[in-house]
């Protein structure tokens, strides 16, 4: 099977360029131009650009919390990520604690086998250390290809892991070649914080915010960070929502550590206001950490486009705003946290970031998709338009303008975050390892055919130019 993409503008993380693209089976096997057309389907880019597929490294699709489980399980995510122009996800694989990795990560896989419609692979949480654990961790790099793992330094009594535990995770992943990631927040403060409110009688959704304060989210963000260089380790911390985080992450950069930020595209667009919406709807805005004040969006921006935040992930958790976000309407700690984003993460960041100039059409390619392939063990299969690359890439349109609505949207939620919004650009065709998925606004392609990736260990290809490129 071949296909010739033609006409467009290619754009990587580094090169803007026009050329044709030839795929044979799978994958990219030429750049250039003058490809015989006639064996071939020819799919005409006229006016659009060439992303490679983005790459979304932080998804809970079918995932239990707080008394229910996320809306988007891994057919609806998924093809609503593809949607989106996302073609490669990676979730995160909980585990609890004192039982085996091994059952989790079979579990993780249940949910999923048969049921993509574009690649994935998981990261995995680790909730404590202990030598079972230890002895697992082996087999869950070389069996599994799972080269991250998570450690949530929040969610007292449900996730939240120890200083011991995060250091010694951190040991462990420098001794296998594996990236921590965090959730960066302190949660004894934060489990102090929400009790005071509650007996106060402070239930509405803003105190969500009121009590996840963003000295929370700086601590602890800085304690991660000393950790890690104790620990001569790497690190990612996840969803950076304010200065206080960025400032810690930059600081700990200039000094050399090994170490790299997210953010996701709420954080950048949506205030704290949006959780003092009247009659619950401020619900749909709970995320953790919370949304902030507007001034820290400028701060965002500005490390994305100067290399202090390097990744965009969609943080996709998705519950209805009907009998899900409603088990928490007399009391905000039961309001599962979390919101539908994965759909929207390219868009959102095209459209306030591109258009609006804040970041140029490279950064954008290498915050939603390179960077993240990098860090994560799938480049340059995934994250590149290169030859021998798999053929994951979007056509897209800047010149469309369409309005966000959960009218329209493919996920199964029952709402949009962004609901009404107009966004520059839409996505016109995907493609996923040579076949096109989307076109004419349809999924076109088979449930299924996303398939699990097994990824490299940290650094393993790309150390050299992680290096070169790590300021
Ligand atoms: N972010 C959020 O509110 N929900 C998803 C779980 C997490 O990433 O902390
Ligand atoms: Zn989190
Ligand atoms: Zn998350």
């Amino acid at each position: 099977m071949k296909t010739i993409i033609r006409n467009g503008i290619i754009v990587t993380a580094s090169d803007t360029y026009e050329a044709d693209i030839l795929i044979e089976g799978e994958q990219i096997s030429a750049i250039g131009s003058g490809f015989p057309l006639s064996d071939a389907t020819v799919i005409d880019a006229e006016g659009c650009y060439i992303f490679p597929g983005g790459v979304d490294p932080h998804t809970h699709l079918d995932m239990p919390f707080g008394g229910t489980v996320t809306k988007d399980d891994f057919t609806s995510g998924t093809t609503a990520a593809a949607f989106g122009g996302t073609t490669t996800i990676v979730d995160f694989c909980l585990t609890e604690k004192g039982k085996p990795l091994n059952k989790a990560i079979k579990n993780w896989h249940k949910k999923s086998k048969g049921k993509a419609a574009i690649d994935y692979s998981f990261h995995l949480m680790i909730g404590e250390m202990s030598d079972e654990v230890l002895t697992e961790l082996p087999m869950v790099i070389e069996e599994e290809g799972i080269t991250s793992f998570k450690v949530f330094m929040a969610y007292k009594d449900v996730f939240q892991a120890d200083d011991a535990t995060l250091f010694r995770t951190l040991l462990k992943a420098k001794e296998l070649g594996a990236l921590v990631m965090v959730h960066a927040e302190n949660g004894d403060v934060i489990d102090y914080l929400t009790k005071e409110a509650l007996a106060n009688g402070q239930t509405d959704p803003i105190y969500h915010a009121l009590t996840r304060p963003v000295e929370a989210e700086g601590e602890a963000t800085g304690r991660a960070c000393q950790l890690t260089a104790l620990a001569s380790s790497q690190l990612y911390v996840v969803h950076v929502s304010c200065e206080e985080a960025v400032k810690q992450i930059e600081r700990a950069r200039r000094a050399g550590a090994d170490i790299w930020g997210e953010t996701c595209p709420q954080y950048l667009t949506l205030d704290i206001d949006e959780l003092r919406k009247p009659d619950f709807e401020g619900a749909k805005y709970v995320w953790s950490p919370p949304l902030r004040e507007k001034k820290h969006q400028d701060v965002l921006w500005n490390a994305l486009r100067t290399g202090g935040l390097q990744t965009i992930g969609s943080d996709q958790c998705s519950f209805d705003f009907k009998g899900q976000k409603e088990l928490g309407i007399d009391d905000f700690t039961k309001i599962p946290n979390g919101g539908p984003m994965i759909e929207d993460r390219m868009s959102i960041l095209y459209s306030e970031g591109v258009a609006e100039g804040k970041i140029n059409l490279n950064q954008f390619v290498d915050v939603t998709s390179t960077r993240a392939a990098k860090l994560f063990g799938l480049y340059p299969k995934k994250g590149s338009i290169s030859i021998g690359a798999d053929a994951d890439l979007v056509i897209f349109n800047p010149f469309v303008v369409r309005t966000i609505s959960s009218e329209t949207h493919h996920m199964k939620v029952d709402y949009n975050a962004f609901e009404g919004k107009q966004v520059k650009g839409a996505v016109e065709v995907v493609l996923s390892k040579g076949k096109v998925i989307i076109q004419d606004n349809e999924y076109k392609g088979t449930v299924g055919d996303g398939t699990y990736i097994k990824r490299a260990k940290y650094g393993q290809s790309l150390r050299n130019a992680a290096i070169a490129e790590h300021v």
